[in-house]
């Protein structure tokens, strides 16, 4: 599907509205995926993703033994659960650089009976996991770091997991947290986890505890979320509509708000949606777009004055939606800072560093201060025209392709990287120019 070039020119966009289907969402998909392998009985799992982090997790999945029906053209999945049990006792599974998937199977794994080697790329072998696998030691499980400590590769030694108390300070990544929670319920003695400090990446977890809610399985969780108690019992087999990406939402909402006069509508993402990334339509709202959330669909507009301004905002609960604001920043009215993005260091790349740079190679001035970014306009509005490295980074792609939609001079190295969660993104972006009215 997605035979890119080595370099893509974007080109300013002309006024548009349109309506957009997405696919599922990497988080929900990746998530489902597991839960549905241990649980109890047949899922159904319709609108998933398939894209590279999630195919990922599929490989893994039968690579293990469990036994799974995909269904491409239905953009469907039937997991058959095995009710908590690892199907294989040996497996060496690379998981490319999908941080959700190397979490969540590391943890998972500890409830096999067997000897499994969690890898992944080059890139993988940097992205910390210290922070997840003291814990599952700490509940009873035996892993081994194979080269670096703290770091893929690991080796799980498994037979199951005794569970029970666990404090953790603040982590630099949820996923850690989500991955426990997914796999409490199969420990011997539960799990009672109390989280000190502040929770990183904060909605990330309230989406595992909504879908272990949906899956059935017996959660008590404080309203602040520091103390989540499971017991032990089943993760229950039910069928899931995998609600749309909100993070590729964050794109065409984005696209959307700069582009005078355009409008932009995502079906499936609305008040109902348990993804935080959602919330970045409000966030475009508050930099001057006009934005309407209904229950099951969000339309974001350009302002009437087409004026944006900057904004002075915390966005720990949205990392990824967060690259998007950092990407329109330079069109925006005076200067804009991104507060609390600092684990941005350890995702598919150092973004707070590549942002840094890119931006700074289109004439918008980016400066960092600990683990804030704050971007200044575009001098005179005029975009310096720059070819944007990529770094293996999706986000770097299709954040810089919406800047390249306002100001003529964007061209996007290395392309095909958006495979990891939107593999035909470029083509909607087509889609979107063929019913646009022509650029000025
Ligand atoms: O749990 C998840 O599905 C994710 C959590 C976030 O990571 P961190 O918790 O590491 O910020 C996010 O950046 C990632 O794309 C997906
Ligand atoms: C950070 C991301 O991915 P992950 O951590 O799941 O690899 C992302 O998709 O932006």
């Amino acid at each position: 599907m997605s035979d890119y070039p080595r370099q893509l020119d974007i080109t300013p966009i002309g006024r548009f509205d349109h309506t957009v289907d997405l696919p599922g969402s990497k988080s929900l998909t990746n998530r489902a995926l597991l839960l549905a392998a241990l649980s109890d009985g047949p899922c159904y799992l319709t609108n998933t993703l398939f894209a590279d982090d999630t195919e990922r997790m599929l490989e893994a999945l039968d690579a293990l033994g469990f036994k799974i029906e995909i269904q491409r053209g239905h953009n469907a999945v039937l997991v058959e659960g095995h009710a908590g049990v690892i199907p294989a006792t040996r497996a060496t599974l690379n998981l490319g650089n999908a941080g959700t998937a190397v979490r969540f199977l590391t943890a998972a794994l500890t409830l096999g009976k067997g000897t499994y080697t969690v890898d992944g790329i080059e890139r993988m072998r940097q992205r910390p996991i210290a922070q997840l696998v003291a814990p599952l030691r700490e509940l009873g499980a035996t892993i081994n770091h194979t080269h670096s400590d703290g770091y893929p590769p690991l080796e799980i030694h498994a037979n199951g997991l005794e569970g029970g108390e666990l404090r953790l300070a603040p982590t630099l990544s949820s996923q850690y947290i989500t991955a426990l929670l997914q796999i409490g319920v199969y420990a011997r003695k539960g799990l009672n986890l109390r989280l000190d400090g502040p929770i990183t990446s904060r909605p990330y977890v309230a989406m595992t505890l909504g879908l272990l809610e949906h899956f059935e399985v017996p959660v008590e969780a404080s309203d602040d979320l520091s103390s989540i108690d499971i017991t032990p019992e089943w993760i229950r087999g039910n069928d899931l509509a995998i609600e749309p990406d909100a993070s590729s939402a964050s794109y065409f909402w984005a696209a959307a708000a700069i582009t005078p006069g355009s409008s932009c509508t995502v079906n499936g993402l609305g008040t109902n949606s348990i993804q935080g990334d959602a919330r970045f339509a409000s966030v475009l709202e508050k930099i001057g777009a006009r934005v309407v959330i209904r229950a099951d669909h969000t339309t974001v507009s350009a302002p009437a004055d087409g004026k944006l301004h900057g904004i002075d905002i915390d966005l720990n609960d949205m990392p990824d939606a967060a690259m998007t604001l950092a990407a329109i920043a330079p069109l925006l009215d005076g200067t804009t800072t991104i507060r609390n993005v600092g684990n941005w260091r350890v995702k598919e790349t150092d973004r707070m560093a590549a942002m840094q740079t890119e931006l700074n190679k289109t004439g918008a001035q980016a400066t960092i201060n600990g683990d804030d970014i704050t971007i200044h306009p575009l001098p005179d509005g005029r975009l310096r025209p720059a070819t944007i490295d990529t770094y293996d980074d999706h986000r770097m792609a299709m954040t810089f392709t919406v800047l390249g939609l306002a100001k003529q001079g964007v061209t996007i190295n290395d392309p095909a990287c958006v495979a990891k969660t939107l593999p035909d993104f470029f083509e909607r972006i087509e889609t979107l120019r063929t019913q646009a009215s022509p650029a000025h």
